[in-house]
């Protein structure tokens, strides 16, 4: 949210320097006309009435309004915490005494008048300077006097100007606020320029409320708008309902043709159920419209049904995108409402709402039941039955209706519960989940929705916290979406991709798996509506754009899945590099790649720990024996409670095939340049002759097994002379016959002996000697279990408190496109299963 945005900081020194140069009425026409580029599109930011509650929080909105506002944005405030409530108690308490004709209740009264002007008194003087202070005070009294004139007149003409009073201190207070700390603000009250038709459907008069927002706004102050209020044409206060400050912020915002509009609120995000009553609610991180809408009207609260309204346009091109986030953790990214592809189509969610009513009539039976349901706009309905669900306030106007029709109506008070997805009332299986978690509550009726989004339940008793999470669990036990990024497009990278959508089809733990993301060195493809897996490698060759770090790195902090698997199939030193940012960014990664988890102690280190202290998963058993379980098998004997004393074997395929394959009927050179025209060694073979490889491959598996050393404890004999070690590739290769004396003997000498010569690595442990490793050429015996490989093969002894006489031995291919791709899925299966395990974790305000 924060990237395209301008600082109010650079703004004023932008705006400083043009009024120098005489230029601020060219300024002027620049921000205050609808600008539509996208870089410099108005922001709009609503704080609801939780985000605005304690000087604590004013002050946290007042920082994000620095770190994220530019001076043309606009900013939409609720009444600060619950006054709205507030304010309508005060006003009951005045209805009340009224028919009840009750003394008592001045004193309650007085007392609640009181209470609610000392409360915002307090909030007034916690944030501002004594100046500012002493000027909101003596317009914060004026005020609280009107209300008690207004209260002691005629109730119903001052009902909605009574209720007014709470967006109107919130945004007098906030303006104030900026003033004092951050920028010029001006504070407008929306009664001045928002227009609509009236309460019941709160139509907006765009015309003239654009014109007259366009007048009040004031060039070079960020606007601080009240939510929920609006007047009619005649000039009359007016309240867009309950929470109709989200409505408040889209009106604004497509008058303003903003490019965004935040709802700021005290949750990170839109939950697939009610946060507060339903612990294991997922986060929706990408809300399609449609479904946004149907939960808005279904009870979201976050949601106001008419929120969207202003923003699906279909005449419009201009497009506003519409986000959730917590002013509590301004960081986490939060929900993103919009047009998205298949994934965020998968997400279910349910809801309730309480205090209906289930009307009865024959008149909601064909012709008549269409002109019902136009004009009541239900929430569901039923015209062969005969029957729709209603809100209470409805009551009236239905019977009335219906009365002029000559007909009769029962009305019973019900509930609903209801799922709501994509398309659900079309699907069957999900219909029977429905109807399977509902068996406890018979519900009277279960209906589809006419948008075909939802799924209703009509429940004849309220909606219990039992049910909803019962029912919730029942609908989104199986949802969890992981997002897969494969780096590396070589030819593992690839032979990985070509295997993974046989992996989707018959691994059960891979079903919410996604390819969302294609990288090579330069290149990068990434689509967070999912990368078709049978055309991969054709659609990154054709789509990929090249991208930077910072690029990736950004993409990365905002991924829309609730969890992100990295698989690195690079041999980039580079890319270990960003580890660590992945790591904190709680993002799992399966690496083949050497580097980091044989970089230095302290690199290494830290890397496990950013890992854990972010439950970030990191796998890598291919860095060592491709496919082979070792690390697996080493993992599993510490968490079983064994303890390893000793790890050695043959852990290069390349030196493998070489001493399996030498027997001196020809000469080592020539051995080696077969080996390398068949591909079995690096293109220089010298980084397989150095021993580098598998002194990195014993520090893996060292460490895996519970030991700390660095590459320097693991003594390192390089087989090429020193002479050979600095050439070029093509010198070395040129001079390859030097090493040909050496090996002869080496050969000759251990035949003689019935013995023959191989490259091993050994770490040992004793309690009184500690540590010692090498990884050098060494003599054994013909029958040494090191001895007999298959050509290229690897082998690899553990010798630990359950396996001490007789090592427990893992042997098989090292290296290879098909084991080695194929280990990679195996740790992606298993990082996947581990996943099916975890809990969500809930951000709200006061819970964590
Ligand atoms: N499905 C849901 N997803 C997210 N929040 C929800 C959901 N259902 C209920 N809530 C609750 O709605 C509250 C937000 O209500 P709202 O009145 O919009 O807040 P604000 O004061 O910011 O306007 C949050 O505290 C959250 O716990
Ligand atoms: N203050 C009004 C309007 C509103 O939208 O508030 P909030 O954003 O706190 O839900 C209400 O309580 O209904």
């Amino acid at each position: 949210m924060t990237q395209e945005n301008i600082t109010l900081n650079k703004i004023n020194e932008h705006k400083s320097v043009l009024r120098q140069e005489g230029a601020e009425h060219e300024l002027v026409a620049d921000f205050i006309s609808e600008n539509k580029l996208a870089k410099h599109a108005i922001q709009v930011h609503k704080f609801g009435g939780s985000s605005l509650a304690t000087g604590k929080c004013i002050k946290r909105v007042v920082e994000i309004i620095r770190k994220n506002c530019q001076l043309n944005d606009i900013i939409v405030v609720s009444a600060n915490g619950k006054n709205t409530d507030s304010l309508f108690a005060i006003y009951s308490l005045v209805e009340q005494s009224i028919t009840a004709q009750a003394t008592q209740t001045s004193d309650e009264l007085t007392q609640a008048i009181t209470d609610l002007a000392e409360k915002q008194a307090q909030l007034i003087t916690e944030v501002l300077n004594a100046n500012n202070t002493k000027q909101l005070l003596q317009l914060l009294s004026k005020d609280i006097a009107q209300l008690t004139s207004w209260l002691a007149g005629d109730i119903v003409q001052h009902h909605n100007d009574i209720l007014a009073f709470g967006e109107v201190w919130s945004a007098r207070l906030l303006s104030a606020i900026l003033n004092e700390q951050v920028c010029p603000s001006n504070n407008i009250d929306a009664r001045d320029f928002l227009v609509i038709d009236n309460e019941q459907n709160c139509a907006v008069d765009t015309a003239i409320s654009a014109v007259q927002l366009r007048q009040r706004r004031q060039f070079g102050k960020l606007a601080v708008i009240t939510g929920y209020i609006s007047k009619d044409a005649r000039g009359n206060s007016c309240t867009l309902g309950r929470n109709g400050s989200d409505y408040s912020a889209t009106i604004i915002a497509a008058l303003v043709a903003a490019g965004n509009v935040t709802l700021w609120t005290d949750v990170d995000g839109i939950y697939s159920a009610d946060p507060r009553v339903v612990p294991n609610a997922r986060k929706l991180h990408r809300l399609p419209n449609g479904i946004a809408k149907e939960l808005g009207r279904l009870g979201n609260p976050v949601l106001h049904a008419k929120t969207l309204l202003p923003l699906i346009n279909p005449q419009s091109e201009h497009h506003t995108h519409l986000h959730v986030a917590s002013s509590f953790d301004p960081d986490v990214i939060g929900t993103e409402i919009g047009k998205f592809g298949q994934i965020a189509k998968q997400e279910l969610s349910v809801t309730y709402l309480n205090d209906l009513l289930l009307a009865q009539s024959v008149s909601f039976i064909g012709e008549t039941g269409a002109k019902a349901h136009a004009e009541f706009s239900p929430i569901c309905m039923d015209d062969e039955k005969g029957f729709m669900v209603i809100t209470q306030t409805q009551q009236k106007a239905l019977s009335q209706w219906l009365a002029s029709h000559d007909v009769e109506v029962s009305f019973k008070p019900v509930a609903i519960i209801a799922t709501v997805g994509h398309r659900v009332a079309e699907r069957g299986d999900i219909k029977a989940r429905f109807k399977r978690s509902l068996k406890t509550a018979k519900p009277l009726n279960i209906v589809g929705s006419d948008n075909r989004h939802s799924v209703i339940a009509i429940l004849p008793e309220a909606c219990s916290i039992e049910l909803l999470n019962t029912v919730h669990h029942e609908m989104t036990k199986d949802a969890r979406h992981i997002g897969l990024v494969v780096v590396g497009m070589g030819n593992i990278g690839q032979r990985f991709l070509e295997l993974l959508p046989a992996q989707l089809n018959k691994v059960y733990a891979l079903e919410n798996l996604h390819l969302v993301g294609l990288l090579s060195s330069k290149k990068a493809l990434i689509n967070n509506d999912g990368i078709d897996v049978n055309q991969a490698t054709s659609l990154f060759v054709q789509d990929a754009q090249t991208y930077d770090t910072e690029q990736l790195i950004s993409w990365l902090s905002h991924h829309p899945y609730d969890d992100l698997i990295v698989v690195d199939i690079t041999p980039s030193e580079d890319f270990s590099l960003l580890y660590e940012q992945i790591f904190a960014l709680g993002i799992h990664v399966i690496g083949a790649n050497k580097w980091a988890a044989s970089s230095s102690t302290e690199h290494y280190n830290n890397l496990v720990n950013t890992a854990d202290s972010h439950n970030s998963l990191w796998l890598g058993n291919t860095t060592v024996g491709a496919g082979l379980p070792i690390n697996y098998a080493i993992d599993d004997l510490r968490q079983s409670g064994d303890s390893i004393s000793e790890l050695s074997g043959i852990f290069s395929g390349t030196l493998s095939w070489l001493f399996e394959t030498f027997d001196g009927s020809s000469k080592f050179s020539e051995l080696l340049l077969n080996a390398l025209a068949q591909g079995i060694t690096e293109p220089d073979p010298r980084e397989d002759l150095s021993g580098r490889d598998v002194q990195r491959k014993l520090l893996i598996l060292a460490r895996k097994a519970g030991f700390e050393l660095a590459l320097e404890d693991i003594d390192c004999q390089n087989l090429v002379p020193e002479a050979l070690q600095s050439l070029s590739t093509s010198e070395f290769l040129a001079r390859v016959d030097e090493l040909d004396d050496y090996f002869a003997t080496a050969l000759t000498e251990a035949n003689s002996k019935g013995a023959c010569i191989r490259y091993v690595a050994r770490f040992k442990y004793n309690e009184t000697t500690g540590i010692s490793a090498k990884v050098s050429l060494e003599v054994l015996p013909q029958s040494d279990a090191f001895a007999n490989l298959t050509p290229c093969d690897n082998i690899f002894q553990i010798n630990s408190l359950w396996y001490k006489d007789n090592p427990l031995i893992i042997r098989g291919p090292g290296a290879g496109r098909d084991v080695t791709a194929g280990g990679l899925h195996s740790d992606l299966v298993n990082i996947c299963q581990q996943l099916a395990h975890k809990k969500n974790q809930v951000k709200i305000k006061g819970m964590n």
